[in-house]
């Protein structure tokens, strides 16, 4: 058995939408109302932000605070890289999906030779770039980020030469160069991308679990499908952007999309997931409680981060 260590990552710059960074207090204001011990059993740690820089207003058109997010992936890598070092399983709570590119830099850092495979549970692929963005935020951005890919084949904005300096430093975070390959991402859920994000899926042959196929065969089959699809990998990180469920379950998020996975869906999913012993993090990010009503996205999410980590905790050690 390995101890949980949370990181609390209250970062909202990569967001287009304000109020990202309350999702960590609302899990655990939801933690008190649905009367769980889940904050006194681990240990948590936060990762200081740069949410003040939102004051001063979007400098790069097409990579919004990119000089701030640059900042945050470095910190949330060495953060993660720290508690991994340690022996604990990360669980991360964080605000926009940005950050979750660090935590892969992270693992990355701790395991320079090890393949990681990465199940990003998620309404999106964010797999853009500066050149590729249709908003500009980076919440858009973090696999594209960890794969390497400035995606030039589909360009269609023209980022000036200190947003490129960003993005090029970006790429470079924990490790030189890009920490995953792209066939090693299983999406589940992502049901909204954009033209470029469709280039680089069909160009690399990404595989997709669609929402059908999860209320077809289930959840429990379609972790089991999914750690199959990475059986080739050492390590497994999952990333859970709660926009995943549906839009009538996740009133709060700032893009929530039709067609999503029930709350029980989720939940299943995850902890199905977990119990992989090749595991070695889990990311909950997105909840935006200014977006809600009585607190109900943050509810739902912390009951999935709960019995997920309920199914990490009961997993046997993974051999080294
Ligand atoms: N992690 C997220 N919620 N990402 C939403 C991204 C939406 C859109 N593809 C964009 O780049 O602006
Ligand atoms: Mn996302």
């Amino acid at each position: 058995m390995k101890e949980i260590k949370i990181i609390e990552v209250k970062s909202e710059i990569g967001a287009g939408t304000r109020g990202a960074s309350l999702g960590v207090e609302a899990m655990k204001i939801a933690s008190l109302d649905l009367k769980s011990d889940f904050f006194k059993q681990y240990d948590s740690i936060e990762v200081e932000n740069v949410n003040e820089m939102l004051y001063d207003g979007a400098e790069h058109a097409h990579a919004k605070f990119i000089d701030g997010v640059m900042i945050m992936e470095e910190r949330v890598c060495l953060e993660v890289y720290e508690q991994l070092f340690d022996e604990f399983f990360p669980i991360i709570m964080a605000g926009d999906h940005s950050t979750a590119y660090g935590t892969i830099a992270g693992i990355k850092k701790t395991h320079p030779k090890k393949r990681l495979g990465v199940v990003w549970i998620d309404a999106h692929a964010d797999l853009h770039s500066p050149y590729t963005t249709p908003s500009g935020n980076m919440h858009g951005m973090p696999l594209a980020m960890a794969c390497g890919f400035d995606n030039l084949e589909c360009k269609v904005n023209d980022p000036k030469g200190e947003t490129i300096e960003y993005w090029e430093q970006l790429k470079n975070v924990g490790v030189a160069g890009p920490k995953i390959y792209a066939e090693d991402i299983v999406f589940i859920s992502v049901r909204d991308f954009e033209k470029p994000e469709n280039y680089l899926i069909n160009k690399h042959n990404m595989s997709f679990i669609e929402t059908e196929d999860v209320k077809k065969l289930g959840p429990v089959k379609i972790a089991e499908r999914a750690l199959q699809m990475l059986d080739h990998c050492d390590y497994i990180y999952i990333s859970f952007d709660v926009d995943s469920m549906d839009s009538r379950i996740s009133t709060g998020t700032g893009t929530p999309v039709p067609n999503g996975l029930t709350v029980d869906e989720a939940k299943v999913l995850n902890e199905e997931l977990a119990k992989s012993p090749k595991v070695c993090a889990w990311e909950i990010v997105e909840v935006n409680p200014t977006l809600d009503t009585e607190n109900r996205m943050a509810e739902g999410a912390f009951e999935i981060m709960e019995a997920t980590a309920k199914a990490i905790m009961a997993r046997p050690v993974m051999a080294e």
